[in-house]
């Protein structure tokens, strides 16, 4: 069967999300949203089988009891009964019981398919709302991480994603207990049309004062959340600053600030289980007032014995779905704010400076410009960089000079276009570099740094990250530039050692130089030198600076480095300071080198 659904239909009956039809959740439900007839058609047919046979009890208590069947039976039992009749006397009594055990053995079956194909659906969309979360990450430009705790980002893809997920699995079983609520409701109003609006009633009474128990439980998740966030940002510390904590002899500072955090969260979400806990047994305990009186009532209205008992059944066998019912709505309730967690960072635009362009990378060969640039950072206190014009030449080497905090790698993120300015422009040659195509712009600007993100792999595949098609031999010659190939050839396997994540089985220098050769096997327009060698000792950052130099795998390259036995192979140079360009040109003529020469100065 298909069904033509649109948008609004779709979210408002499957509210994945909080932010209606148009929130980031939103595509994610239309796309499961034809399984939902399915699982409610199954979920009715469960209900129709279920109340069918407990109406056969009807007839089979009036043949146990009575030995026949009463006349005025309700008119959904009559083809049952006109098919009875066809029997002989003695075999109705089994047939009626056959028939009963037959309909509750297919309702089995209906419901345990209707589970399997519900885990299904969940399980799809839980995987969705994480790859969207993992693609969403991976698009946004870098500001956005400048702006937001990476803690509350791991949070949301391994905690909230999941209690998002869980929220499917809750609305299904609220919808699969609506519609058997449905069905037991019209067989009621058969049996007994007054009797049923007194239970409509109570019922009514029963949910209005859960309602106020609701509102208070979706209080308590908030807080849930807050605490796990709070929870995984300590763990977070710990793991990443054990080196810093045992040296400064912090551990039991740490320790007790874990403690306190996890604490915390135990008492909020204890606080979560007792509310949950709390209102089952109220809720029972409301219920089963609700049935002594219906028994009451429908001894004062003389109902036969078979009909209350049929009445009574369904009524009892409403009772599991209306406690799913409960349930359900008492699992979301606190589940809502990891959902808005989710609708947070999936609905997170792009920096409103994007990188719009998408011409090619011209062929030909310019100089860089950067032309009056400012840039402040989201979170800064200041202009990083303000009104800066100066020019890096192509086919040079060109030292970036500046004291710590001048601006240095506010250039370098320019560059790298992981920002774009504010105002101003970069310029290759004339044209714009802002119209070049980010992707493009990238593949021609490789980056060495002081800190080296190495991936879990091998040195080969870490070395060729990016261009993985490079041959073993393009990359040990990137390794003999970046005078790394001596001591990757004395591992135990060479080549293919596995790093582990973050290089932790490396030295500084080692991670360095193989950042190096990762850079000179794309064979950049631009090569970016920050700190790139401040790790390893001066006789091989001199033998590094002399091999780059001599093998040119680069056509430009920018250096940024504190040490004049770096600077010193370069041809220009530039002076920041605090965030203005103080001098730049051949780095000869620059005062603050010749200074540096005069004082025989190794370092600033
Ligand atoms: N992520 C950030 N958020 C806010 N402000 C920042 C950020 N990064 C840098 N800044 C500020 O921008 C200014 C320039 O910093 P930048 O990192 O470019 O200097 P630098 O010359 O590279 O320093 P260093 O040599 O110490 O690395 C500084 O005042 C710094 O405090």
């Amino acid at each position: 069967m298909s069904v033509a659904f649109n948008s609004k239909w779709s979210t408002t009956v499957f509210p994945l999300g909080t932010r209606g039809p148009d929130g980031p959740l939103a595509p994610i439900a239309r796309r499961y949203i034809s399984w939902l007839p399915r699982i409610v058609l199954f979920g009715l047919l469960a209900s129709l089988l279920e109340s069918g046979s407990i109406g056969l009890l009807i007839p089979l208590l009036s043949l146990v009891v009575d030995g026949q069947i009463p006349n005025g039976l309700p008119t959904f039992l009559h083809p049952a009964v006109g098919l009875l009749n066809t029997l002989p006397e003695g075999q109705r009594v089994l047939a009626v019981a056959f028939a009963i055990l037959l309909l509750i053995s297919a309702k089995g079956m209906v419901q345990a398919a209707n589970a399997a194909r519900i885990a299904y659906v969940e399980g799809r969309i839980s995987h969705d709302i994480r790859t969207a979360l993992a693609e969403r990450i991976l698009s946004l430009n870098y500001p956005f991480f400048l702006k937001h705790d990476g803690t509350k980002l791991v949070n949301i893809i391994a905690t909230d994603s999941w209690r998002a997920a869980d929220v499917v699995r809750l609305i299904f079983s609220v919808i699969i207990s609506i519609s058997a609520l449905c069905v037991f409701c019209v067989m009621l109003v058969l049996l007994q049309w007054k009797l049923f609006c007194f239970v409509v009633a109570g019922v009514v009474a029963i949910r209005a004062i859960q309602s106020l128990f609701l509102r208070k439980l979706r209080k308590l998740g908030q807080a849930v959340t807050e605490d796990n966030g709070a929870l995984s940002q300590q763990m977070l510390l710990i793991i990443n600053s054990i080196r810093l904590i045992r040296l400064f002899g912090q551990h039991d500072r740490e320790h007790e600030a874990f403690r306190e955090v996890s604490d915390r969260l135990r008492g909020s979400l204890l606080a979560v289980q007792k509310a949950t806990a709390s209102s089952m047994p109220r809720l029972e305990m409301m219920q089963s007032i609700l049935f002594v009186a219906v028994l009451l009532v429908a001894s004062e209205m003389a109902m036969s014995l078979p009909e209350t008992t049929a009445f009574l059944v369904l009524l009892y066998r409403m009772q599991p779905r209306v406690t799913a019912l409960d349930q359900a709505r008492l699992g979301i309730a606190p589940l809502r704010a990891s959902v808005e967690q989710v609708e947070w960072l999936l609905g997170q635009e792009d920096d409103p400076i994007p990188a719009v362009g998408g011409r090619p990378m011209p062929e030909t060969h310019h100089d860089i410009y950067f032309k009056n640039v400012s840039y402040s950072y989201p979170t800064g206190s200041g202009a990083a960089l303000s009104e800066a014009s100066f020019t890096i030449p192509y086919g040079t080497s060109t030292a970036l000079i500046g004291r710590s905090g001048a601006g240095k790698s506010t250039i370098v993120n320019l560059l790298c276009r992981l920002i774009e300015p504010e105002t101003g422009a970069l310029y290759l040659g004339n044209a714009a570099i802002s119209e070049i195509s980010a992707g493009a712009w990238r593949r021609h600007v490789a980056i060495a740094g002081q800190d080296i993100d190495l991936i879990d792999g091998t040195i080969a595949e870490n070395i060729a990250y990016g261009r993985p098609e490079a041959s073993l031999a393009e990359i040990e010659e990137a390794a003999r530039i970046a005078d790394a190939d001596e001591f990757i050839s004395r591992l135990p396997f060479g080549y293919d050692s596995r790093v582990g994540l973050r290089g932790l089985s490396l030295s500084g220098g080692q991670r360095q130089r193989i950042g190096l050769a990762r850079a000179l096997l794309v064979r950049p327009r631009l090569l970016i030198l920050d700190e790139a060698t401040n790790a390893v000792d001066g006789l091989s950052e001199q033998t590094i600076m002399q091999l780059l130099l001599e093998h040119r795998r680069f056509e430009s390259a920018l250096v940024v480095s504190h040490r004049r036995s770096t600077l010193q192979a370069c041809s220009h140079g530039i002076v920041i300071e605090q965030g203005r360009v103080a001098e730049s040109g051949p780095l000869r003529d620059l005062a603050f080198y010749s200074q540096m020469e005069a004082e025989d100065l190794e370092t600033f």
